[in-house]
């Protein structure tokens, strides 16, 4: 998989270097450009900005700098893929969920234009969607506002990132996450057994497989009820 990112901050995504990701770019699992979107914005001051048509508060991402951007990022080495998807994160996008990730860890070119200020005019993600071989996602981490969407994509790639193949070492510890099953996950517990008065459940001790099964599944249904009563079927 390749991930470009288009950002005017893209030291931000400095802290992809390291970590589970950094490992994967390093056994070839992933390649990751980051691109500043000054770079493509050739005016004395590099401007991103201008005021809104219509009026209204704040500044919105002009229209060329991300078509030039594009351009590049989209014939560039991602070009090879057969195929490409754009997400720009957006308060009103659809929300991103683990549903979400595992389709997109799937794709063999992802790109994330990382908006700032109100927001980028929206002719570039109208644009966006008649390039050739692209399909265009807006995509919104939680029903809050950021002040834009690099924190959004770090969240995103992380949980991406996790799910292709080959990057986590014991894939079936993918399997027994929340919402993998739609169920939020059962707790977990290591030695000692006892601890501060606080003991592990007897049943993890018992060496009975079929009844720490059952018991991890009941421990999901009523952590998920209590805390998630959205996520179980009606
Ligand atoms: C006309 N007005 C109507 C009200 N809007 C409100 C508003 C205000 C700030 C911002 C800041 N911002 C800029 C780019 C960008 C990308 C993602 C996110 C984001 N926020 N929350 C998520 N889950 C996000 C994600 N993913 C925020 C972003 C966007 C919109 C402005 C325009």
């Amino acid at each position: 998989m390749r991930i470009d990112i288009i950002s005017i901050f893209p030291e931000f995504f400095g802290v992809l270097d390291i970590s589970l990701l950094g490992k994967a770019r390093e056994r070839g699992l992933i390649e990751l450009g980051v691109h500043d979107l000054r770079d493509f914005a050739h005016d004395r001051h590099r401007t991103v900005d201008d005021t809104p048509y219509g009026g209204g508060a704040g500044m919105v991402m002009k229209p060329e700098p991300w078509g030039e951007a594009f351009d590049e990022v989209l014939g560039g080495p991602g070009a090879g893929a057969e195929s490409s998807v754009v997400v720009f994160p957006s308060p009103a996008g659809e929300r991103f969920t683990q549903a979400t990730a595992r389709e997109l860890a799937l794709e063999p070119h992802l790109v994330f234009g990382c908006g700032r200020y109100e927001g980028i005019d929206q002719r570039v993600i109208e644009h966006t969607k008649t390039r050739p071989g692209v399909r265009v996602r807006e995509i919104s981490l939680g029903d809050y506002v950021l002040n834009g969407g690099e924190v959004a994509v770090m969240a995103m790639i992380e949980a991406i990132g996790r799910l292709v193949p080959g990057v986590v070492g014991n894939p079936a510890s993918l399997t027994e996450e929340s919402h993998e099953d739609g169920l939020l996950e059962y707790p977990s517990y290591t030695k000692p057994a006892s601890w501060r008065e606080l003991q592990v459940p007897p049943v993890l001790l018992s060496g009975n497989h079929g009844a720490i099964a059952a018991w991890r599944h009941d421990q999901q249904v009523e952590r998920t009820r209590r805390v998630r009563p959205d996520l179980l079927p009606d």
